[in-house]
């Protein structure tokens, strides 16, 4: 037997959820699903859990710098996704590793609020994200209001998310950009633009309270699948899947906003029955 099974490292730079269902700890779930070896770099720690963030500590730039140099130095992710990057010049410490390895695909989930309200990026910084970080992003993920504040705009409309996510991609040069529609009519409808093709994903809305998180785990599964090598179509329509599922299953956990079901792909084959009571410890 191999026991020396090639591996994909997977690089995240975010922010923390000591809750789990956000952030790096979402992201690592993730990528454990989605069989890559998950690695992180911590830019903030965050108090917070379903129902909300109570405190934020950002780490300095200098030692964020040292943490980017501890993982290049030693393993080269084949891939790398940012979540939360509070300042610009947490920005300009990761635009310079992205720039030192152009080939990388990079995923930019550009955390702007939490699902609970919470501002998670400073106004400063996001000028930055919008004319240095998005021209070098393989893909960039906004939810709605991402994307408005990013464009300056309204988007009400699939047609608008259209044009946005063309805006992303022909004015400020990303390579390809999803805008999630999980904020957005009766069925969530994601739209994918790579230059040259539109795309909509959809999936049915899930009637539930528990979407802390889904942004992380949507933006992760992708970059996993870029690391592996798939293109960045098949890349978002697994992470498409994985995210419905992730939700479907829902874990029935916390006060407010549950997290996501990173193994919820899994129960798909396990009768609802057996799943009800393998839930029943939850509370
Ligand atoms: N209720 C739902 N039912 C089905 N799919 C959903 C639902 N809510 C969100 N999604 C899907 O989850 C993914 C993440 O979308 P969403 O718009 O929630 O991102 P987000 O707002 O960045 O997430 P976060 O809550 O982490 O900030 C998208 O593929 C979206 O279509
Ligand atoms: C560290 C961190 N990164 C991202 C999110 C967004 O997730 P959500 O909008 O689901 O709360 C979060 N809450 N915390």
């Amino acid at each position: 037997m191999n026991t020396n099974a090639k591996v994909c490292p997977v690089l995240t730079i975010a922010g923390t959820d000591p809750s789990g269902g956000a952030g790096i700890q979402a992201d690592l779930k993730t990528f454990q699903e989605r069989y890559v070896y998950g690695m992180s770099v911590v830019t903030s720690v965050v108090a917070q859990n379903t129902t909300g963030v109570t405190a934020v500590h950002h780490l300095p730039v200098t030692f964020i710098d040292q943490q980017l140099e501890a993982v290049f130095s030693d393993i080269v992710p084949y891939a790398i996704k940012t979540g939360m990057i509070a300042s610009k010049e947490m920005m300009a410490s990761v635009l310079r590793y992205l720039k030192r390895f152009p080939e990388l695909p990079f995923v930019l989930d550009p955390v702007m609020v939490a699902t609970s309200g919470d501002v998670l990026m400073e106004e400063h910084a996001r000028d930055f994200l919008v004319n240095q970080l998005l021209a070098r992003a393989t893909v960039v993920t906004p939810n709605i209001k991402e994307a408005e504040l990013m464009l300056d705009q309204t988007i009400e409309t699939t047609t608008a998310m259209e044009k946005a996510a063309e805006r992303l991609v022909d004015v400020y040069g990303a390579k390809a950009a999803v805008i999630k529609g999980g904020h957005l009519g009766e069925t969530c409808i994601d739209v994918l633009y790579d230059g040259k093709m539109m795309t909509h994903l959809e999936s049915e809305r899930i009637d539930t309270e528990a979407t802390h998180g889904t942004g992380c785990t949507f933006a992760a599964a992708i970059t996993a699948e870029l690391a592996k090598g798939k293109t960045i179509l098949e890349a978002v329509q697994l992470a498409k899947l994985f995210v419905t599922d992730a939700i479907r299953y829902q874990l029935l956990l916390g006060k407010g906003h549950g997290p996501t079901n990173h193994w919820g792909y899994r129960l798909k084959s396990v009768p609802l029955d057996v799943q009800e009571v393998s839930f029943d410890g939850n509370d």
